[in-house]
């Protein structure tokens, strides 16, 4: 484990040297903690990548608006160790806050723009200016000293987020690739969360119409019948025990809204965007929607 950006390289490098190629492939895994399947996938995709695997682990405090959400972010550390081990990562950056934001939480932010007030951002105020900030950081803490093909693995299902993390790569030049990776979902449909365990059985059963009605937009734009989404939008606001924040058909870059009412049928890729909150926990998942 590494507690410091200088370990850290220090541990890349020998690695990299190790792997004994000219240009030896090195993945980072950044993540929050508490993991689940979801994470072991992005794991394993960089262990199945990559001569080298970084994974990170770290509650960012600059991407909570609510304190509350902030204090009670499950943090289960061993276990995460053997879950990263089990998925065959070198090594695991777990820095403290103090190391992370010495002095205090910083002055200089990367601004997530436009696209970053949208969705989730528009429910949490500078969430991805937080979130892009310690991308960079973590970017920027790993990347290796040597001549290395770089790639960094994030979960599709914080689909805003991988498209704010392409679009700060791209426009700040940043020399890493973006793997984005297939959500995970539980045997119930419901796509894996480390927010999942503050949900009671009742509320994970109510959960489940978020994944349901994703799926009807996603079978009826494959059998290229109108979208409806307001006929999806119903589906939620009719179950009890969930409060539906946003379900929207958006272009899977730009995230502009695509056409999606009852007479609307599919024209290329989309992506379809759900948020609600079920029993007090706030809950995200998409679906890529095909013509
Ligand atoms: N079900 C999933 N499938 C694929 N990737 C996932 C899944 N859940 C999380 N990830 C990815 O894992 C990385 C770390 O996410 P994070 O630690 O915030 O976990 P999380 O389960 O999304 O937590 P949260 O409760 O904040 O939603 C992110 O790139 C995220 O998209
Ligand atoms: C990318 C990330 C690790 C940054 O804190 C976080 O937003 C997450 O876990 O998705
Ligand atoms: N996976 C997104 C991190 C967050 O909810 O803050």
């Amino acid at each position: 484990m590494a507690a410091t950006p200088a370990e850290l390289s220090n541990a890349i490098a020998e690695l990299l040297e190790a792997a004994g190629k000219d240009r030896p492939t090195l993945g980072l895994v950044p993540t929050m903690g508490a993991l689940h399947q979801g994470h072991a996938a992005l794991a394993q995709a960089a262990r199945a990548e990559n001569d080298v695997v970084v994974a990170s682990i770290f509650v960012n405090p600059l991407q909570f608006d609510d304190p509350a959400d902030l204090a009670r972010y499950p943090r289960t550390l061993e276990a995460d160790l053997d879950l990263l081990g089990a998925a065959g990562v070198d090594v695991v950056f777990a820095p403290t806050e103090e190391t992370m934001y010495p002095g205090g939480l910083p002055l200089v932010r990367v601004s997530s723009g436009s696209l970053g007030t949208r969705f989730e951002g528009a429910s949490r105020p500078r969430h991805f200016d937080g979130v892009l900030t310690v991308v960079a950081k973590l970017l920027h803490c790993a990347q290796p000293a040597v001549p290395a093909e770089y790639r960094a693995y994030f979960g599709q299902k914080d689909a805003q987020q991988v498209a704010l993390i392409r679009r700060m790569v791209a426009d700040l030049n940043f020399p890493v690739q973006i793997r984005p990776v297939p959500i995970v979902r539980a045997a119930d449909g419901l796509a894996e969360s480390s927010r999942n365990v503050f949900l009671s059985p009742e509320d994970r059963l109510n959960a489940l119409v978020l994944s349901a009605a994703l799926r009807q937009l996603r079978d009826r734009a494959e059998a290229g019948r109108p979208l409806d989404l307001p006929a999806a939008v119903g589906l939620i606001t009719a179950q009890a025990g969930v409060e539906l924040d946003y379900l929207q058909v958006v272009d899977p870059l730009t995230l502009d809204p695509v056409p999606a009412g009852p007479e609307d049928t599919l024209t290329g890729p989309a992506l379809a965007l759900a948020a609600a909150r079920v029993g007090g926990i706030r809950l995200i998942d998409n679906m890529e929607l095909q013509a």
